[in-house]
């Protein structure tokens, strides 16, 4: 997306890339096709551009933004990638949570001068990272990929995941999230390019100490990890490096953030007690809490914000993470076949005034924020027959409003702060029916900008702020006043407080019945 100074988007070019899912809960990518992707984008963009009567050397600097977590690992000497990627949704570690929870209980973890035994030791690694351990985060997949060469279990791909194991020993072997990856590439790959991730995808890997914001050693020995394999840290605003190649050769490269990170900056949500809801294929509400780390006793998130320069300060949030969201949509349209796109989800939903008593708890990958229980599943109840398609669609819908709601109480909870209206951005937000769904039975109002393209914009402010592009500047919010600030829609709650906490204990006793249900002798 190429973005003028009002934020206008000037030209764009969007493709998707091959998805793998070699079993059940596995979600792999190859790292090449996500460089061919961004390559052709570049390209295609730039021409685009030029058709509009621009030159592309208008393109002022770059910045980048990413799907989080998702675990690269490629050879320092070819810049090849060694395996495929494993993506952040990929639940196969589920077996490694449990073995590092008990590992982490027997051993202990060391923490402010003592060293933490049983649920204590669990806390202190949460305390270290902000997070707690789950498939979600990178520590585990990069720990799952050296390891898989030697696992019975895993005979069959085994020798797909042996040259990590080989790089690894041979110290070849570098660990990049996805704009990691991407800035090396851009920057020569093994002819010079540059190995560093930016704090803010850093602090979703499990290794990252929120504090200090450096590889923190407890961690790397907690996971057997060596630290010759990690990127070199940076600030979300700085320049890195140029691009070495394309329509953009010799253009720097000055913003990198995640992709949630960057919807908070590009919704301008920099202070505290401002926050933003993205809904794509998972749901991601971040609130701002300035400079202060809130440590979440309600099952959230504290991670890095953003971090505008080297030298600032960073800025964190508290985050609720929902697993699935856009990709519960996509799964009734591709799988169960019940709607031909993925708008189409808003037109079968109206056809009914409400879900018939069906509740559609979408737990396909366990459940995440603010409940993280992995041994939960997908499940709908409430069936009957005289339960449609129809139903169970608008029940996929209202899973994402009390998912929200679910993250939303916590956020209370942890902060003191009740959201009554909350920004919006990403694919599903196109559903006016979503959005409706979603302000009924949340009960707060949702705000959707006409420019929904936050997630880019964010990492273009953070680039412009790096250079001074336009006078933007992360650190003084009124330099970005012009930003992005064409029309909004509002959605209210067209719903009573009773019918909605009708609903809400129903959904929470639907929740209650899906939780638990994997045992560990489950295949
Ligand atoms: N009109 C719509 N109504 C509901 N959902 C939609 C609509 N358009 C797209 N989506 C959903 O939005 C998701 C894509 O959102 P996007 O922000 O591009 O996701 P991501 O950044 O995670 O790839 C898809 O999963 C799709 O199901
Ligand atoms: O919705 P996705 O798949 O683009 O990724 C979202 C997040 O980065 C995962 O944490």
């Amino acid at each position: 997306m190429i973005f003028d100074s009002y934020a206008n988007v000037v030209a764009s070019h969007q493709m998707e890339f091959k998805q793998y899912y070699p079993r059940s809960s596995w979600h792999e990518h190859d790292a090449d096709q996500i460089m061919e992707s961004c390559d052709a984008c570049i390209e295609k963009a730039c021409a685009e551009l030029e058709e509009q009567g621009w030159t592309k050397e208008s393109v002022k600097v770059i910045g980048i933004t990413n799907q989080r977590e998702t675990t690269v690992l490629w050879s320092r000497k070819t810049g090849k990638p060694v395996s495929h990627a494993i993506v952040w949704d990929d639940t196969r570690v589920m077996g490694l949570v449990t073995k590092y929870e008990n590992h982490a209980r027997e051993r202990g973890v060391p923490y402010e001068g003592k060293v933490h035994k049983g649920e204590d030791a669990l806390k202190a690694l949460r305390k270290l990272t902000g997070l707690p351990l789950s498939t979600y985060f990178s520590a585990l997949k990069i720990r799952w990929m050296i390891d898989a060469w030697a696992d019975p279990d895993e005979e069959k791909v085994a020798s797909k995941w042996a040259n990590v194991k080989k790089a690894y020993d041979a110290d070849d072997l570098c660990f990049g999230t996805v704009e990691s990856w991407i800035v090396y590439r851009l920057t020569g790959g093994a002819q010079g390019g540059v190995h560093v991730s930016d704090v803010t995808n850093a602090s979703r890997t499990l290794l990252l100490n929120l504090r200090s914001l450096k590889w923190d050693p407890v961690l790397l020995e907690f996971f057997d990890l060596k630290e010759n394999i990690l990127p070199r840290l940076v600030s979300s605003s700085e320049v890195y490096g140029k691009i070495k190649y394309g329509a953009l050769k010799g253009v720097e490269i000055a913003g990198l953030a995640g992709d949630q990170q960057a919807a908070l900056v590009g919704n301008k949500c920099l202070r505290q007690g401002e926050a933003k809801c993205t809904y794509g294929t998972g749901a991601f509400l971040l609130f701002c809490t300035g400079e202060e780390i809130v440590e979440s006793n309600a099952g959230l998130l504290s991670t890095v914000a953003y971090q505008n320069g080297p030298n600032s300060k960073p800025v964190y949030c508290l985050e609720g993470s929902i697993g699935v969201a856009g990709s519960g949509i996509h799964w009734l349209r591709d799988s169960m076949h019940l709607v031909p796109t993925a708008p189409h989800v808003n037109i079968l939903a109206a056809e009914v005034a409400d879900t018939g008593g069906v509740y559609f708890v979408t737990a396909m990958g366990g459940l995440f924020a603010p409940y993280w229980d992995s041994s939960a599943t997908g499940m709908i109840i409430g069936i009957s027959t005289a339960t449609k398609p129809a139903h169970v669609v608008r029940a996929m819908l209202e899973a994402n409003a009390f998912m929200t709601r679910a993250v939303a109480e916590s956020m209370k909870v942890d902060s003191g702060v009740d959201l009554p209206q909350m920004k919006v951005d990403g694919g599903m937000t196109n559903g006016d029916m979503v959005m409706q769904v979603v302000a009924d039975l949340a009960g707060c109002e949702i705000v959707r900008p006409e420019m929904r393209e936050s997630t880019a914009l964010g990492s273009a402010l953070l680039a412009g702020s790096a250079v001074r592009l336009f006078g933007w500047d992360i650190a003084r919010p009124e330099t970005l006043h012009e930003v992005n600030t064409a029309g909004s829609a509002i959605f209210k709650p067209q719903t009573t407080k009773e019918y909605r906490d009708k609903k809400w204990a129903g959904w929470q006793r639907a929740v209650e019945r899906s939780r638990g249900w994997v045992r560990e002798d489950d295949e």
